[in-house]
C-alpha cells in the first residue's frame, strides 16, 4: 500500500466560468495527497474534465487557485515531466508504429536515443505490448490502443497521471483487464492518479478516495474513503464490502444530483 503523505494537488475554492457564461465549477475545494488514487465521480457536465484539465494547466481558475506540487500547474508542465495525461481517445499517430508512438514524446524532448528506446520497451512491456512493437494503430483493438496511450504517458516517468474516462469506450471485459493492469502500474510506479469517471463500480474498484461532484455548477458534494483492501481483484466485485461501497457511492451521487434544485 502506498502511504499518502504530502499534498500534491490543492483546489482552493476554485470557480471556473467559461467565456460562454457556463459556470463549470463553483467553490471547488479539494486536497489530494501523494500516492492517492482519486476518482472524480459525477453526473455529465458537472465539471469533472474541467477540474482535471486545470491540474494539467489547461485552463485557469476564474476565482481561487489550483496548485500542483505547490506550484502553478503551467509551471510544473513547462519545467518537468511530472504530469502526464491520458484521454478517452488514445490519440495515436496512425503512421507511426506502437514503439514509435511511445518514443515520440521522448524524441521531442531530445537526449539519448538508446535510453529512450529502453524506456519505451520497458513501459510497453508493462502494458503487455512487447510483442506488438511494430504494429500500427489500425492493427490494434481499442484496448490495445489505450495500452499504447498509457505506455506513452508512463514513458515520461510522471509523478502524477491524469486520466479522463480512459476506459469509457471499451467493452466490459477489456475495461476490467485494463483496470487491473492500471492498479498494478499504480502500485509499482507509486504515482498519484486522478481519474475521471461516471461509472460508480469503476470508481469504487480503482480508488482510495472518491470525490463526488454535484451537478453543474460542479462543487465537491462528498468525499468517500474507499474502505476496501489495498490489493484489489476482480472477485471482490461479488463481495458484500464492495457492494456496500457501491451502494454508498451511488447514494452520494444521487444526493449530489438532488442538490441541483
Ligand atoms: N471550452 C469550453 N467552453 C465553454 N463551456 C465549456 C467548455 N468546456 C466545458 N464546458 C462546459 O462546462 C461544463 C462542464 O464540462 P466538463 O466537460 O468539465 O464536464 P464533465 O463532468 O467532464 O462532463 P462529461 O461527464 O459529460 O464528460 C459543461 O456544461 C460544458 O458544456
Amino acid at each position: 500500500m502506498v502511504v499518502a503523505e504530502s499534498e500534491v494537488v490543492a483546489f482552493q475554492q476554485v470557480s471556473k466560468v467559461y467565456n460562454t457564461g457556463t459556470v463549470a465549477l463553483s467553490n471547488f475545494h479539494l486536497s489530494i495527497k501523494e500516492g492517492e488514487f482519486i476518482s472524480f465521480l459525477g453526473p455529465s457536465g458537472c465539471g469533472k474534465s474541467t477540474a482535471l484539465r486545470m491540474v494539467a494547466g489547461l485552463g485557469e481558475a476564474t476565482n481561487g487557485e489550483v496548485k500542483v506540487f505547490d506550484q502553478k500547474p503551467l509551471d510544473v508542465i513547462r519545467n518537468s515531466n511530472d504530469i502526464a495525461f491520458v484521454f478517452q481517445d488514445a490519440n495515436l499517430l496512425p503512421w507511426r508504429s506502437v514503439l514509435d508512438n511511445v518514443l515520440l514524446p521522448l524524441e521531442l524532448r531530445g537526449g539519448n536515443k538508446k535510453v529512450h528506446k529502453e524506456t519505451a520497451l520497458r513501459v510497453l512491456e508493462m502494458v503487455g505490448l512487447k510483442d506488438h512493437l511494430k504494429s500500427y494503430p489500425r492493427q490494434l483493438s481499442g484496448g490495445m490502443k489505450m495500452r499504447v496511450s498509457i505506455a506513452r504517458a508512463l514513458a515520461a516517468k510522471p509523478k502524477m497521471l491524469l486520466m479522463d474516462e480512459p476506459f469509457a469506450a471499451l467493452d466490459e471485459i477489456t475495461r476490467q483487464t485494463l483496470q487491473m493492469e492500471l492498479l498494478e502500474i499504480w502500485r509499482k510506479e507509486k504515482m498519484t492518479i486522478l481519474f475521471v469517471t461516471h461509472n460508480v463500480y469503476e470508481a469504487v474498484f480503482l480508488s482510495t478516495r472518491i470525490a463526488v461532484m454535484s451537478a453543474r455548477p460542479g462543487r465537491l458534494s462528498s468525499m468517500i474513503d474507499v474502505k476496501l483492501p489495498s490489493i484489489r481483484n476482480l472477485n471482490m466485485r461479488t463481495e458484500d464490502s464492495f457492494n456496500e461501497m457501491v451502494e454508498l457511492a451511488s447514494q452520494c451521487l444521487e444526493n449530489s444530483t438532488d442538490e441541483r434544485s
